[in-house]
């Protein structure tokens, strides 16, 4: 792929060509392995793969750390062939992402079902014992994986989860065939497109000027309080949608809203959250549990969040009786918001 944008540019008396920035060309290339499945098939050559199964993601531990190895073409068609599976199941791997040099990443699960070839899903423990990892929910080891990894294998999960249930037409009930790289499916008896999607989640920090609001559901694990989070619904804004799940869930009015950030989140299906801050209306903070929804939720001082974000440890706090709660781990945009708060408590929001 050329290196030069091709936008001539005149300069003084002379053309030049801007070179394309490394962001630039990896995005060109990603965008390029998207669309061309023989250019994607040659990027597997020299790429690199993160393993799954059942969509949990094979980790290595190192110290208090999981690390998620990668395996070459070359490992992956030997493991194959070592459990009696040919390599036309590589056919089932993902694109999702490469590196600054253009080395492509893939994700493939061993576990799943493959819809390119007959062979049934890899056996766990005999997989684990070769590879020398085990196949860790991801959930689990999201605190306990760097952000990178954190990110990438949340994609990967995502993606492999969306082509595991998405292998037939909704309209004529055929099989969908993905493209190599996973960025859609296509029905062939009719030609329809499927694109993997994300449902828009809005998840908001409220706070009354002084404290804040965490809440927690009745799954949640036991001690951790996170910011309201809810799905939006067909039709609305984003502004409409943290205005009622806000009444909906404790049954409060917001009035000032501030955009902060957005992330993917792949539990239990992909969500795009949307992550804002929000004041109430003032004199107005009686909350009023919404206990379809959720099993507790209560204002916090600035000092308790600080103090809960310092020793934020579910594994230590689980244990110890003396911690009232606990917040998301460090990779959940909850988490951000709340010490985005910790950090600027007041900030300039937007009239909803
Ligand atoms: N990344 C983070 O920091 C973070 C923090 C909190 C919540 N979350 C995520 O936000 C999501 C939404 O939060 P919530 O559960 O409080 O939402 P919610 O308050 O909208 O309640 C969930 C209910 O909404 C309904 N619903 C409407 N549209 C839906 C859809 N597209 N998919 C599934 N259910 C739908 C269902 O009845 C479901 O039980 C959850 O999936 C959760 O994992 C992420
Ligand atoms: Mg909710």
């Amino acid at each position: 792929m050329s290196l030069y944008c091709g936008i001539a540019c005149r300069r003084k008396s002379f053309w030049c060509y801007r070179p394309l920035s490394t962001y630039v060309t990896k995005t060109r290339y990603l965008f390029e392995l998207k669309e061309d499945d023989d250019a994607c098939k040659k990027a597997q050559q020299t790429g690199a793969f993160y393993l799954f199964h059942n969509l949990a993601p094979l980790l290595q531990k190192s110290g208090h750390q999981y690390l998620a190895p990668q395996h070459s073409l070359l490992e992956l068609e030997r493991l194959l062939g070592k459990f009696g599976q040919d390599s036309q199941r590589i056919e089932d791997s993902v694109l999702i992402g490469c590196s600054e040099q253009q080395e492509a990443w893939f994700a493939l699960d061993l576990g799943l079902n493959s819809s390119s070839s007959i062979n049934a899903s890899l056996q766990k423990p005999e997989v684990e014992k070769e590879l020398t990892g085990s196949f860790t929910e991801l959930r689990k080891a999201l605190y306990q994986l760097n952000v990178k990894d954190a990110s990438l294998l949340s994609t990967a999960q995502a993606l492999l989860r969306w082509h595991d249930t998405h292998q037939f037409c909704s309209r004529s009930g055929q099989p969908t065939k993905k493209n190599m790289a996973g960025s859609k499916r296509v029905c062939s008896s009719n030609k329809i497109i499927y694109y993997p999607q994300m449902a828009p989640v809005v998840i908001t920090l409220v706070s009354d000027g002084t404290r804040c609001l965490l809440a927690r559901q009745s799954f949640f694990p036991k001690g951790m309080y996170s910011a309201l989070a809810g799905f939006c619904d067909i039709g609305e804004s984003l502004e409409e949608t943290v205005r009622r799940e806000v009444a909906e869930e404790v049954g409060l009015e917001v009035e000032r809203l501030h955009y902060s950030a957005s992330q993917h989140w792949p539990f239990p299906n992909s969500s795009l959250m949307i992550a804002c801050h929000a004041t109430v209306k003032p004199g107005q903070t009686e909350i009023q549990l919404n206990l379809r929804e959720l099993e507790a939720a209560s204002w916090f001082s600035h000092n308790e969040v600080a103090i809960a974000l310092r020793r934020n440890n579910p594994y230590t706090q689980q244990q110890n009786r003396a911690f009232p709660f606990w917040l998301p781990p460090k990779f959940a945009i909850a988490h951000q918001l709340i010490k985005e708060w910790v950090e600027k408590p007041t900030r300039s929001t937007l009239p909803v």
